[in-house]
């Protein structure tokens, strides 16, 4: 069952550019991180004030059937916005190329967002460089088809 709600677009031109592509591909254009050709999914989120349907393209990292979702910001001091829908809704659909699935994402910690935080440094290598830059503890939710 799709997530219901009306659709705002990021109020990042480039953020909304890259949804919209995606989007109107089916999954076959948009897909990458600019001249870096690292594999980007598209997170839909429910805005935890607005109630809004927000779609976030996120660095790709998936491990036998489930994902993770890493709020780095660039390793800005605050998390990203959408790290508080996903806390408050934590039905999410996420989009991989041409497949769209619902999923329940949770935020993970210890040795468990170790083990994710390889994986996605593995995926990302700057996610390392944008953890050493902050004192913010980059949270890290694993998403599992629902
Ligand atoms: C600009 C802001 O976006 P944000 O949710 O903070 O997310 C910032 C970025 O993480 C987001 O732009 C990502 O897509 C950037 N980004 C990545 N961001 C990451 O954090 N990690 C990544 O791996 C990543 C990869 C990536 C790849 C390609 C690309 O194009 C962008 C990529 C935003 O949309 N703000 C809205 C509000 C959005 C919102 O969700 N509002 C909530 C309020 C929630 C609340 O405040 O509690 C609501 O509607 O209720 C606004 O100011 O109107």
């Amino acid at each position: 069952m799709p997530l219901q709600g009306e659709y705002e677009p990021s109020p990042a031109q480039w953020v909304r550019d890259q949804v919209e592509l995606y989007e109107s591909s089916g999954g076959t254009e948009g897909t990458t991180l600019l001249d870096t050709g690292l594999p980007v999914i598209i997170l839909t989120t429910v805005g935890a004030k607005s109630g809004k349907i927000r779609k976030t393209p996120l660095m790709r990292v998936e491990h036998e059937g489930r994902y993770a979702a890493v709020a780095s910001l660039g390793g800005a001091p605050t998390h990203p916005v959408w790290y508080h829908n996903v806390k408050g809704h934590p039905t999410v659909e996420l989009q991989d190329g041409p497949r769209r699935q619902e999923m329940t994402a949770r935020e993970v910690t210890g040795e468990e967002k170790a083990l994710w935080w390889d994986r996605a440094v593995a995926a990302y290598p700057p996610y390392a460089d944008y953890q050493k830059k902050t004192d913010r503890q980059i949270p890290v939710f694993v998403l599992e088809p629902t």
